[in-house]
């Protein structure tokens, strides 16, 4: 009697499990009359992320969005979408994918771009986003000396340098220290930035000639990619010490701290100092991450283009020398339109970006998406739709001179919506002087591009992280 009822239960269990599993995902489900591209996705997410590991999931999805239309199932209970109308819906408002909660740092510290949950994000977002707007950054005279700190004096004399030595230069890098040194300074003041820029990466050691006769190829050892977690929190105690014993601010203030500790320090009932800490460190490291890679990768591949195209070169040179305002360099047709290019066929931030669907589900062209549906969508593929971007896999600037509108709605270099970059004024500033700074002074070439394809990544970046170029001085100067 007992076999036979558990026999039964197995069998009764064996039912609902293929129904579970098997039947309801591919009959049933609301999203079964959504197309497909493979079998395997209507009962597993492993079939994408598979996909993803090889990193062919960009091209799968730009292939089938192409054959299909704006929306396609990828998983069980995934979509992605590919149109404006989509990132309309699913970005103004609809949380993050708990994808995001592993972007914590310090054990599970959280920030905000790892915050999934609208309220306490939206709480996070409004202590900064002030100091991010692109007026409060146009007019700050501290980004104004930080500017010429980190350009006139750290990186100017090393390109000069270099070109005077004619020694190529592994401009991903390079530009990875720049980046680093300018956060670095916005967030906890000049005198406490780092000086990697100047010191070609070898901590402690000024940078000489006798090191010319080599590629530039930073020798020290320690991690700069992921801007150690020790070095980041002992910096923020640092200067809440500085804030605290009220010592004077030096050159400039430790603006990004400063907003967040005091935000911090204000709360009722009061958050234990330790956690002040950790959490604006949490903060602080990734955004450091987020201007360290997102620049360098934008400036890698503006200046690879750039490297092929002596014709380019000298037409932005032309326009640098007709800029009357080295402050604001936001007018600038020819400039911006090659940062935009370069966003849209390299943008660093090319995954998909899951959301998911509220309590109620939505519908989106025309199909219903039941709750905590996966919603997602890539600028790798939005960037590559050729009835927007015709001949989309070209790198032409000047398409950007005089853009449509449907151009500009798909462009999704910094997402949209509430998530939207919170730093997409503050890279824009570094990305356009870094590039006033190298082609007003000097003309560049590839050396050796062994190692700069783009990974199909999360984060894509130069897959050997690095581009050499060869740097000599551009005529007249
Ligand atoms: C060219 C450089 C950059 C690119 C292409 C870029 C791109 C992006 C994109 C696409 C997102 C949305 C991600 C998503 O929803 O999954 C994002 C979010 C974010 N970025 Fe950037 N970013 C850049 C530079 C920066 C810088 C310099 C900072 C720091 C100051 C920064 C801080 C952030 C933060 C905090 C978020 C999360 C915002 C939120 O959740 O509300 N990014 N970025």
């Amino acid at each position: 009697m007992n076999l036979l009822l558990s026999l039964i239960g197995l069998g009764a269990l064996a039912v609902f499990l293929t129904y579970r599993y098997l039947i309801y995902p591919i009959f049933f489900s609301p999203l079964s009359k959504i197309p497909t591209p493979n079998p395997l996705c209507y009962i597993t997410d492993h079939f994408s992320r598979y996909l993803s590991w090889r990193e062919q999931e960009f091209d799968w999805l730009l292939k089938y969005h192409r054959q299909y239309g704006p929306l396609i199932r990828i998983g069980p209970t995934s979509v992605s979408v590919n149109s404006v109308e989509g990132l309309r819906q699913v970005y103004t408002s609809l949380e993050k994918h708990p994808f995001y909660a592993q972007f914590t740092n310090y054990n599970g510290m959280p920030n905000m771009f790892a915050t999934v949950d609208h309220q306490r994000h939206s709480v996070q977002k409004r202590v900064l986003s002030g100091i991010y707007a692109k007026s409060y950054l146009q007019r700050s005279e501290d980004i104004k000396s930080i500017s010429q700190d980190v350009f006139d004096q750290r990186l100017t004399p090393v390109l000069g340098h270099l070109a005077d030595i004619q020694r190529p230069v592994n401009v991903f890098e390079l530009f990875q220290f720049v980046a680093i040194d300018f956060y670095s300074a916005y967030a906890f003041g000049l005198d406490r930035s780092t000086h990697l820029t100047e010191n070609h990466g070898h901590e402690n050691r000024p940078y000489h000639a006798a090191d010319s006769r080599y590629i530039y190829e930073s020798k020290d050892r320690r991690d700069h990619s992921w801007f150690p977690e020790d070095e980041c929190l002992a910096l923020c105690r640092a200067t809440a010490k500085g804030i605290d014993e009220k010592q004077p601010a030096g050159s400039t203030p430790p603006i990004i701290f400063e907003k967040m500790y005091s935000s911090l320090s204000a709360q009722n009932p009061p958050l234990p100092h330790d956690t002040i800490l950790l959490t604006c460190a949490s903060e602080l490291r990734d955004e450091l991450i987020a201007s360290q890679e997102g620049i360098a990768i934008t400036l890698t591949y503006a200046m690879y283009h750039l490297s092929k195209s002596a014709h380019l070169q000298s037409r932005l040179r032309a326009e640098i020398a007709s800029s009357t305002d080295i402050n604001d360099l936001s007018s600038l047709p020819l400039l911006n339109a090659l940062i935009h290019e370069t966003l849209r066929l390299h943008a660093p931030g090319a995954g998909r970006q899951p959301r998911l669907s509220p309590p109620s589900g939505l519908t989106l062209h025309n199909h219903y998406l039941p709750p905590n549906t996966s919603i997602s969508s890539s600028s790798y593929v939005l960037h590559r739709t050729s009835s927007v971007y015709p001949d989309p896999e070209t790198f032409n600037p000047d398409r950007w001179l005089d853009a449509s509108e449907e151009m500009k709605r798909c462009w999704w270099g910094f997402g949209s919506g509430g998530r939207m970059c919170i730093g997409n004024h503050f890279a824009e500033i570094i990305i356009r002087r870094a590039l006033v700074e190298v082609y007003g002074r000097v003309e560049t070439w590839i050396v050796d591009e062994k190692g700069s394809e783009q990974t199909k990544t999360f984060l894509a970046g130069p897959r050997g992280r690095r581009l050499v170029l060869g740097v000599g001085r551009a005529k007249g100067q």
